[in-house]
């Protein structure tokens, strides 16, 4: 139905007519209001929208007086004029077929409206989804990238797990090796008594110790050929870094690599040559070496020695020896948990495009707001910028971000005791805090949505079990109580302030607790957007590394 009446009451007058031969585009331009009909005068001022006077929309070339704006707006009230009884059959006739054909120009003018409105909405769906993701070094940046491939492109993410393959043994041989390292460091300390640094080893013989490391040597090789495997193929570079303590810095060096997931193909496209013969040789090492490393890491004076020297492991080094036996094992076949808890670091800013594969609900696109949910199709695209953390820092790229519809911050929860490199040092939680403040007072990302994910919350309740106070470190935190629920609730309290001074405009901002590494609590953060809001935390609900360390299953 178009017009202010039907059009069997009559509907045309020469030289003027409300119904148009109306093509949707009829000013040049896809209007978001339909246009329903025009007036016919040259040249044409004006176009309706069928939803009464208060939606009539102008051209966007004609500025009219306001007297002849309402001239308009009583036309249309009183259009098209009541017409006299026919005056014979014949006339009636002629009148029912002017009703008939208008009626028909008026069907077909809904319908291409109906059809341009759905145009419009496709549009808008296959348009790829921009999410930037930012946040410092090691917060779990491409960890939380990796878990929404988990839900929404599972066949990729799967493809994918061969490559992750080689950066998990990478791992488990750089941890073991880590572990000999620091052994070699507190080996003086290796007293005649057959304890280390006073601790009695568990086997009664440091000798057995010392047997394990000989017998691990051969791990040093299998670490150079994993690294160079991951790393020359991908332009990526290897850090050295000299002046750092290993045993306190844990890194005495990393691989990283550059340019989205092209290191992938390259990684799992050899399976014949020299090369192959290398991963595969390394294999049967890390096979051969399996209950070694087990032992090695099961000694209660290692731990000990961990524990007394205040050494500093990386994330991953824990599950990655516990899982020592499975992931050495011939049969080995990682598991989506390994690929996500596998780390290689991000150099630069890569990019990943993720089609989506199961067509469901994702949260991501609306600030993870319930009524705003996005049923996304299968297919749709989303790009992912994961930029390394460090140049987080340097907003020099901000520019060429401009459009992104949301970005995702990630602040890890676990480091506030450590102290970021540099001079002077500064305590990570102070690094995060700046980085946050710098992102919210951007004016070039202000349109983006912006969700904020406090992550590692299974670290910090283990942290924070431990003994290790959060006042300590982070002193306007003052003397309230050591707990994960008031910790958390400080980390949101003071990061919504920090937007809300700093936004340029009033947007929405979502503050979730998360634990990138557990695929179920990510699946109702990503999928409802209603995870464990901080206000309401139960610590009861939330995933936390339990005594066998490797079961993720515990999540409610
Ligand atoms: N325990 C635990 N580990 C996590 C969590 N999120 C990420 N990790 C681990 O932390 C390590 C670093 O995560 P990444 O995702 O590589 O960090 P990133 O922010 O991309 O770091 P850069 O690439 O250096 O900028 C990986 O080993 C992850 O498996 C978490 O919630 N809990
Ligand atoms: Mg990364």
């Amino acid at each position: 139905m178009i017009g202010g009446r039907h059009p069997e009451q009559g509907s045309q007058e020469s030289g003027r007519s409300i119904f148009a031969d109306a093509e949707p585009d009829f000013y040049g331009q896809v209007s978001p209001l339909p246009i329903i009909a025009k007036c016919q005068w040259d040249p044409p001022l004006f176009k309706f929208s069928p939803k009464g006077l208060s939606k009539i929309s102008l051209s966007p070339n004609c500025s009219p007086s306001p007297s002849l704006t309402l001239y308009f707006i009583v036309i249309m009230a009183i259009w098209p004029p009541e017409l006299p009884p026919p005056a014979n059959e014949e006339e009636k006739r002629s009148r029912s077929e002017e009703a008939k054909r208008a009626k028909r120009v008026s069907d077909e003018i809904d319908e291409a409206i109906e059809r341009e409105k759905k145009e419009i909405q496709l549009q808008k769906k296959r348009r790829p989804r921009k999410v930037l993701l930012l946040g410092q070094s090691c917060s779990g940046k491409s960890t939380m990238m990796k878990s929404f491939q988990y839900h929404f492109a599972p066949k990729a993410f799967d493809a994918d797990a061969e490559a992750w393959r080689i950066v998990i043994y990478f791992n488990l041989v750089r941890s073991a090796n880590f572990i000999l390292d620091m052994l070699a460091k507190y080996s003086g300390r290796l007293s005649s008594s057959g304890s280390l640094n006073g601790h009695q080893s568990p086997t009664g013989a440091v000798d057995e110790l010392r047997h394990v490391r000989m017998r691990l040597s051969p791990l040093r090789q299998v670490e150079m050929i994993l690294a160079n495997r991951l790393a020359a193929d991908t332009n990526a570079r290897r850090i050295f870094d000299d002046d750092s303590p290993i045993w306190q810095q844990g890194k005495d060096y990393s691989v990283a690599v550059r340019g989205g997931s092209s290191w992938k193909s390259t990684v799992t496209s050899a399976r014949q040559g020299a090369k192959a013969s290398e991963v595969a040789n390394a294999r049967s090492i890390i096979e051969a070496c399996k209950d070694d490393i087990d032992a090695l890491w099961n000694d209660t004076a290692v731990h000990q020695c961990i524990k007394d020297n205040k050494v500093v492991l990386e994330d991953y080094s824990e599950y990655f020896l516990d899982q020592a036996t499975r992931i050495g094992d011939c049969n080995y076949v990682p598991t989506p948990v390994d690929v996500l808890r596998a780390r290689l670091e991000t150099i630069g800013i890569e990019e990943h495009h993720i089609s989506m594969e199961t067509g469901e609900k994702t949260s991501f696109e609306s600030g993870l707001r319930d009524a705003d949910l996005m049923e996304a199709d299968a297919g749709q695209e989303w790009i992912f910028y994961d930029i390394e953390g460090s140049r987080s820092h340097k907003a020099t790229w901000v520019p060429f971000f401009e459009d992104v519809t949301s970005i995702i911050f990630l602040c890890s929860m676990a480091n506030f005791d450590q102290k970021m490199p540099g001079s002077p040092p500064r305590g990570c939680y102070a690094d995060s805090y700046s980085l946050w403040e710098s992102v919210c007072k951007n004016k070039l990302l202000s349109n983006a949505t912006l969700c904020l994910f406090l992550n590692k919350t299974d670290l910090l309740m283990s942290k924070l079990n431990s003994g290790v106070f959060f006042g300590e470190y982070v002193l306007d935190y003052k003397d309230k109580p050591n707990s994960y629920t008031e910790v958390a609730s400080f980390y949101k309290k003071t990061f919504s302030e920090v937007h809300q001074k700093n936004s340029p405009r009033k947007r929405h901002l979502s503050v979730y607790p998360t634990c990138a590494i557990d695929t179920k609590t990510m699946s109702t953060v990503l999928r409802r957007g209603k995870p464990l809001l901080v206000p309401h935390l139960d610590e009861t609900n939330i995933y936390y590394l339990n005594s066998q360390r490797s079961d993720l299953a515990g999540v409610p």
